[in-house]
């Protein structure tokens, strides 16, 4: 039998619980999954088993949601972060990671941090989970991937300031990042040839070099080089005009230059829907797309969905690549 997903709780005076039950009530069935937290950050009523060895989450799953206890220090109030738990926080997180390192789960399923609260109460100096996971795992390089059934896409640059990204973006890191997304489409998407289109820089892609330079001088010469190597890549594109839906047919995923390039497509297109996957990682992680949503936490009006799709996202890619060659 396929171990269990972990789910780490993230910021407790955000969303995550909740969802965490409503996903349980959802998938008790059909998929268990272990949260790593607090068992009184749960709302009031919320079925707990708690249990000590992930093994035992299918069978307790039924009956209740699966807790593997970590206790937080100090209040919970709904929308207003505890300085005093960014510490656990974190450390959940490095818990599921050595869960799912060691087999006991088959992926991570993170629910959203707040970035800042955990920076201010724990001097956090990670942007993400997805540069803190690179840093718990060892690895230099991964890459951000949102994924929804309208759109696949992954920013090159990720967490950095708008300003920083021309000069972030250089041949090395898009060559990176192209690999790291091409791998994955075959490997945990099951595409055998995937098709990536890869977005330009600037305004028009450049406009011949009329609105920047990135284009000519960083990423067609990349692509067109990648391109003898056998990958299928269309670019530079117009981001403008890459979205829409006739555009989004004649491509498996987007390639992006930096954040909202990225994001903004897929958040606007499906937002309900849109799973965070960090790729590059030796192990699975999946997120919802959306953040701690403070301002309706704890009123039991947060859909569930985008949590859902991304425990489900975790278990499908973990049982398939436990049962890869
Ligand atoms: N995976 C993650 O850890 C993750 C992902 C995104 C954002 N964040 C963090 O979350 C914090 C808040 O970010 P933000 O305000 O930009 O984005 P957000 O996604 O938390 O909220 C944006 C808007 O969407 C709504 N919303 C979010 N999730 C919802 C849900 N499940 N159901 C209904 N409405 C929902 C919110 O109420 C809010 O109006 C920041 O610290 C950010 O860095 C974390
Ligand atoms: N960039 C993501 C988003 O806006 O949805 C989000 O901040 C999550 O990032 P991590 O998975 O690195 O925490």
């Amino acid at each position: 039998m396929t171990a269990p997903v972990a789910l780490s709780c993230g910021e407790p005076s955000g969303v995550g619980p909740e969802l965490a039950a409503r996903a349980w009530s959802a998938l008790r069935e059909s998929l268990p999954f272990v949260l790593i937290g607090d068992p009184a950050h749960l709302p009031p009523g919320t079925p707990v088993a708690l249990i000590d060895n992930l093994s035992h989450a299918p069978e307790a799953a039924r009956n209740a949601l699966p807790v593997l206890r970590h206790d937080f220090p100090g209040d919970l109030t709904p929308g207003k972060p505890n300085p005093d738990h960014a510490q656990s926080v974190i450390d959940v997180i490095a818990r599921g990671v050595d869960l799912v390192r060691s087999g006991q789960a088959c992926a991570l399923c993170t629910a959203p941090i707040h970035k800042k609260a955990l920076q201010d109460g724990a001097g956090f100096a990670h942007p993400g989970h997805t540069e803190y996971l690179a840093a718990l795992a060892g690895v230099d390089r991964v890459v951000m991937m949102l994924a929804s059934p309208a759109l696949r896409i992954v920013p090159t640059t990720i967490h950095i300031p708008l300003a920083q990204v021309p000069t972030a973006l250089t041949t090395d890191l898009l060559r990176d990042t192209l690999r790291i997304t091409h791998q994955a489409l075959i490997r945990d998407f099951g595409l055998p040839a995937p098709r990536i289109s890869v977005a330009g820089l600037n305004p028009h892609a450049g406009e011949g070099g009329a609105m920047g330079r990135e284009e000519i001088e960083i990423i067609a010469p990349l692509l067109e080089q990648m391109r003898a190597e056998g990958m299928d890549l269309q670019g530079p594109m117009s981001a403008d005009t890459m979205f829409h839906d006739r555009a989004r047919a004649r491509y498996d995923a987007a390639v992006c230059m930096y954040h909202d390039q990225a994001l903004i497509p897929i958040k606007t297109l499906d937002f309900d829907r849109g799973v965070n996957i960090t790729l590059g990682l030796p192990f699975i992680r999946t997120s919802p797309d959306h953040g701690t949503a403070l301002d309706i936490a704890g009123q039991g009006i947060a859909r569930p969905d985008s949590m859902i799709e991304a425990l489900k996202m975790a278990q499908t890619m973990g049982v398939a690549r436990a049962s890869a060659p």
